[in-house]
């Protein structure tokens, strides 16, 4: 620093000024050895150590020293002392204003740097207007583990790089938090992937052990996206190994119809980002998009009426493109039973399910006793099996709404009435229905937010056994008073066939009645899981 008349030498800038001119045999360019000696003799860099020198030697000395170092959290307590203050004076209220000001604040920061002695050099800004050319390279390690790397890479179509497709939730690489979707891949521990393909990349990841460094351009506008919260069940069976169009089979993630997954991310148009509900691991995996999956439906669909096949009146019922459903918990609450409603074929044995059910407990368990067209069976009394009606008057109460599910069996109508399952209901009871498959569309609604049943059946040989070793009844006899014949037995296959076909995907669960007693006992556990445990609904039932 200039001091009046000469400029004063720093000795240990002079000292190491000597030093390298000694250094000169050093096997160093010319060039460095000229830069550095134009830098020690610099006076911007005398300037400073002069500084720092005086900084230091007053602080050294007793002249000047701090009475405090922590004078922003003695700001900061006052400020919290203040504003709990109901009553404030005058100058309490100065003070409170003072105290929020930014140059105080910066004052009284800069005072406890100074006082703590926190005067490191600080590293530069970095430079808003850099050259365009000029890129910025992160370097990324990651320690290599049983786990998968949980991104994927793929070639970018315009400029020909390797570069990040996508980061799993969860996987190794978002836990990292330093490598996003757009990164452009560099290095890959120290082998310049230019010009490679994917696959080489994938080569020189599977060779590596220990630590695995990248070297990447960071992508512009990336942002750790937060995991969505969004649970779905799936409607369809997905095996990510057959899937021809799966951008990483290695990340895709296979379930079965029912499965409830957790979406982590939809930001993909076609492969969403999910894991499966309650699965431990952290990572997830890639399944298609639910607009991916509809198209391939629609498509699969098209393909086979080409064919001309399989096209059953009934198919309009399967409008309803099944891929996803959204769900949400539904808790059960004391008092309110959610109806249980047993789907299945005819003659497979829904009859039997319920009144074993019923015979558990009367009180509980109740079913509304529905109505219908066909003829009264001996034996039978009106309003104790059905409601006997004309066909005429049940049409038009069907008309006016008051059924919530009616069909059709061999030219008979069959109903319940909305009023009898409210009553049930309403009454505190558990309602148990098992109305025509037709109906499950009506009564899938979030009045009722009925549990759904589906009695399947065994393969048709055990079918056979079982009914024949029980002398089953069969309920295609008008008079109950024979066993099922051949041909009822493969009606009740195509029928249960069909069920599954047409509405697979509104089933809460599945019993097969092969040993009545077996499928009974699941029944029994079902009704109390009902009460006791939170199930998955259609989200629109909850909110
Ligand atoms: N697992 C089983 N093993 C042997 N017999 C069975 C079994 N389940 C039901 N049955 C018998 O099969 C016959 C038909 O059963 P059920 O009346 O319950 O059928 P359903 O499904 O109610 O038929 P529908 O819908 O036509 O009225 C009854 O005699 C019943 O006892």
């Amino acid at each position: 620093m200039a001091n009046g008349t000469k400029e004063r030498w720093d000795p240990a800038l002079t000292r190491l000024l000597s030093s390298l001119q000694q250094a000169s045999n050093l096997p160093s360019t010319e060039e460095e050895l000229g830069f550095l000696s134009t830098l020690l003799q610099s006076k911007e860099l005398h300037a400073l150590v002069n500084v720092h020198n005086k900084i230091i030697s007053n602080g050294a000395s007793d002249k000047f020293f701090p009475m405090l170092s922590t004078s922003m959290d003695i700001l900061a307590d006052v400020l919290e002392e203040l504003v709990h203050r109901p009553h404030m004076s005058e100058d309490g209220k100065e003070l409170f204003y003072l105290l929020q000001k930014p140059h105080i604040q910066g004052l009284l920061y800069s005072h406890d740097s100074v006082a703590q002695k926190d005067y490191y050099p600080h590293l530069p800004e970095i430079p808003r207007d850099t050259e365009e050319e000029e890129e910025t390279i992160k370097i990324v390690q990651l320690v290599k583990s049983n786990e998968p790397l949980g991104a994927t890479i793929k070639t970018d179509e315009s400029t020909g790089k390797i570069v990040i497709a996508r980061v799993m939730h969860g996987g190794a690489a978002d836990r990292s938090g330093l490598i996003h979707p757009g990164d452009e891949v560099v290095e890959v521990n120290n082998t310049n992937v230019e010009g490679k393909t994917p696959n080489d990349v994938l080569q020189i990841l599977q060779n590596s052990e220990g630590t695995i460094t990248f070297k990447l351009v960071p992508a512009d506008g990336k942002g750790g996206a937060r995991e969505s919260k969004v649970r779905v069940r799936a409607h369809f069976d997905y095996d990510s190994s057959v899937d021809p169009y799966i951008p990483c089979k290695e990340a895709g993630l296979d379930f079965r119809k029912g499965d409830v997954l957790h979406i982590v991310s939809q930001d993909d148009a076609y492969w969403w980002q999910a894991r499966k509900e309650g699965d431990r691991n952290m990572r997830a995996g890639l399944i298609p998009s639910r607009a991916l999956q509809e198209r391939r439906i629609i498509h699969d669909r098209t393909q086979t009426n080409k064919k001309g096949e399989d096209a059953e009146n009934d198919d309009f019922d399967r409008e309803q493109i099944a891929t996803y459903e959204e769900v949400a918990k539904l808790y059960p609450r004391p008092g309110m039973f959610r109806p249980l409603v047993l789907i299945g074929a005819p003659g497979i044995g829904r009859n039997e399910l319920k009144r074993r059910l019923i015979d558990t407990n009367t009180k509980k368990y109740k079913t509304p006793t529905p109505f219908t067209s066909r003829p009264m069976k001996p034996g039978e009394e009106n309003g104790k099996e059905y409601f006997f009606v004309q066909r005429e008057d049940m049409e038009k109460d069907i008309e006016k709404g008051k059924f919530i599910e009616f069909g059709e069996y061999k030219g008979n109508l069959y109903g319940t009435s909305a009023e009898s399952v409210k009553a049930i209901v309403n009454a505190g009871k558990v309602c148990i229905l098992n109305p025509h498959y037709q109906a499950l569309k009506m009564l899938r609604v979030p009045q009722l937010k009925p549990y759904i049943i589906y009695i399947k059946p065994p393969s048709l040989e055990v079918l056979k056994e079982t009914r024949n070793a029980y002398h089953a009844r069969s309920t295609f006899d008008i008079n109950n008073s024979r066993g099922f014949t051949e041909d009822e037995f493969n009606d009740i296959m195509k029928a249960a066939a069909r069920i599954e076909f047409l509405y697979d995907h509104f089933f809460d669960e599945t019993i097969v009645n092969d040993d009545l007693a077996l499928a009974f006992s699941q029944l029994l556990s079902a009704a109390n899981r009902l009460e006791t445990e939170p199930l998955w609904v259609p989200a629109s039932w909850v909110q």
